[in-house]
């Protein structure tokens, strides 16, 4: 094992996705079997105590990859010197709210948290946004910290993904593992577009696969779209251990790359491509290497497809409007 642990930010420790997600991290399953890992966790006080509980359900757990856990509510300690930031603490969204009706509420997070990162984090800082807003979070965190490259910074737009590979999986009755290239376009709410166009499935284009327009845009699409919604419904909680894995397969990504002939949907700052508004924090396709993402190019996007991503793009250009109007950018 390399003598050196790497540091783990995990904000909202105390949360639901926290409590999947802090036992995967110490297990290995972002670091790999070889790497310890130290975990840094921020709550705010009154969450404290009950933290301390999971701690003590860390310690029990005996991880030979955990090499240490320190917890705290001042962001400036438990993010010094952290290589990876995972931004989950925020209010969930209940039945009937969209995640943009959190803005406001968790908006406020974002800004000092971004500061503190800008202060204390390590150099090579990757810092990704679970919590809802998640896209225009992470343009607040970004926006907060002027010394840390924007491209240590992204949202979480994995979950979508691995639905949308679930869906289509299950509707052509094969394994997930024949599903490529999906893309999630745009923001991490009911207007992002789950692309099938440029998926491909054994190899062959996923839309001439499927074969059913119909099907695409009026149960595929809105069922991606609304999962959020539809597993607050039947749990009375929003997903909190798909969330988890979703923000360790995003993570992991970053540190191992993605796969040949495959790429994945991360919400970064987009530099104009596909005509998405330089700036705004966007769901693309992109392939991973050395830890840098670049945003995949070429694609064609059709009418349809234009369509779908100007939608959800100029609702982030609104929330990027909204935030601004808070003072928060
Ligand atoms: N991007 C995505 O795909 C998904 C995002 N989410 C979002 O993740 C967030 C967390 O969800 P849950 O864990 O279910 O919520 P939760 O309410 O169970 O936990 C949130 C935790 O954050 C803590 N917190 C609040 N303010 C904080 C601050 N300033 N610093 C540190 N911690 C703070 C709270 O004390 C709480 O323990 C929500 O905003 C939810 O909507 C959830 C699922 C998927
Ligand atoms: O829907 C929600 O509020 C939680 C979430 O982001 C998701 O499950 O995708």
């Amino acid at each position: 094992m390399s003598p050196t642990p790497v540091k783990v930010a995990v904000t909202g420790a105390a949360g639901q996705i926290g409590y999947s997600l802090l036992f995967r991290i110490a297990s290995g399953a972002l670091l790999g079997p070889d790497t310890p890992v130290e975990l840094r966790l921020l709550e705010i006080t009154p969450a404290l105590k009950s933290l301390e509980g999971v701690v003590m359900e860390l310690d029990d757990c005996a991880f030979p990859t955990l090499a240490k856990v320190e917890i705290g509510d001042d962001a400036e300690k438990v993010f010094d010197g952290v290589n990876h930031a995972l931004l989950v603490g925020a209010r969930p969204r209940g039945p009937g709210m969209e995640r943009g009706d959190l803005l406001e509420a968790n908006g406020g997070i974002f800004a000092p948290q971004g500061k503190a990162l800008n202060k204390v984090a390590a150099d090579d800082v990757h810092i990704t946004v679970t919590g809802n807003p998640a896209n225009t979070n992470a343009l607040i965190a970004m926006s907060n910290a002027p010394d840390i490259p924007t491209s240590q910074f992204s949202a979480l737009t994995r979950l979508d993904h691995n639905r949308a590979i679930s869906q289509l999986a299950a509707k052509l009755g094969v394994p997930v593992t024949e599903i490529k290239k999906m893309t999630i376009w745009g923001n991490h709410s009911a207007t992002q577009y789950p692309d099938l166009f440029h998926a491909e499935v054994s190899g062959k284009n996923a839309a001439e696969t499927v074969g059913d327009q119909a099907w695409l845009a009026d149960t595929f699409i809105p069922t991606v779209a609304k999962r959020g919604a539809a597993i607050i419904e039947a749990r009375g909680a929003s997903s909190a251990a798909s969330a988890a894995s979703a923000t360790i397969d995003h993570a992991r990504t970053w540190v191992e790359g993605t796969a040949e002939g495959d790429w994945v949907s991360m919400a970064v700052r987009s530099d104009g491509s596909y005509g998405v508004e330089e700036g705004l924090i966007s769901s693309f396709p992109v392939t991973v290497k050395d830890g840098q993402w670049s945003i995949v190019q070429g694609l064609d996007i059709d009418e349809f497809s234009r369509g779908k991503i100007d939608a959800s793009v100029a609702e982030l250009a609104e929330e990027r409007d909204a935030v601004k109007g808070l003072g928060l950018i």
